[in-house]
């Protein structure tokens, strides 16, 4: 899958507004925040179904109730599809596990 052109990457951006742009925009971040570790973890684990079914894995760290995501797709060098859809599915998700909507 290719890197989204200059052009492409800040439309795609406009649907995750919670969502950092880092790393020279070969990356996007965002930082959970969960009641608790049970919320935080049943989080990681559904991102992790998803992930392993779609090949395609997050970079993240835990925290007690805190998850940062970050995303990239280390095979084209920085954003594709896969990433957005992967940060649409965490911003999803995350509300079932009691996140506060974006
Ligand atoms: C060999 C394997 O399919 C690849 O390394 C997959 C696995 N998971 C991945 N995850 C992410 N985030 N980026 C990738 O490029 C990627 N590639």
């Amino acid at each position: 899958m290719e890197k989204f052109d200059t052009k492409t990457l800040p439309e795609k951006l406009a649907a995750l507004p919670a969502w950092t742009l880092a790393d020279n925009q070969l990356a996007i971040h965002r930082d959970f925040v969960f009641a608790d570790f049970v919320q935080a973890f049943a989080f990681m684990s559904a991102v992790a179904i998803t992930s392993e079914k779609r090949n395609h894995h997050p970079e993240w760290s835990n925290v007690y109730n805190k998850v940062q995501v970050r995303w990239t797709t280390h095979d084209a060098g920085g954003l594709t599809q896969k990433d957005i859809d992967m940060a649409q599915f965490c911003d999803t998700i995350a509300q079932g596990f009691g996140h506060a909507p974006v």
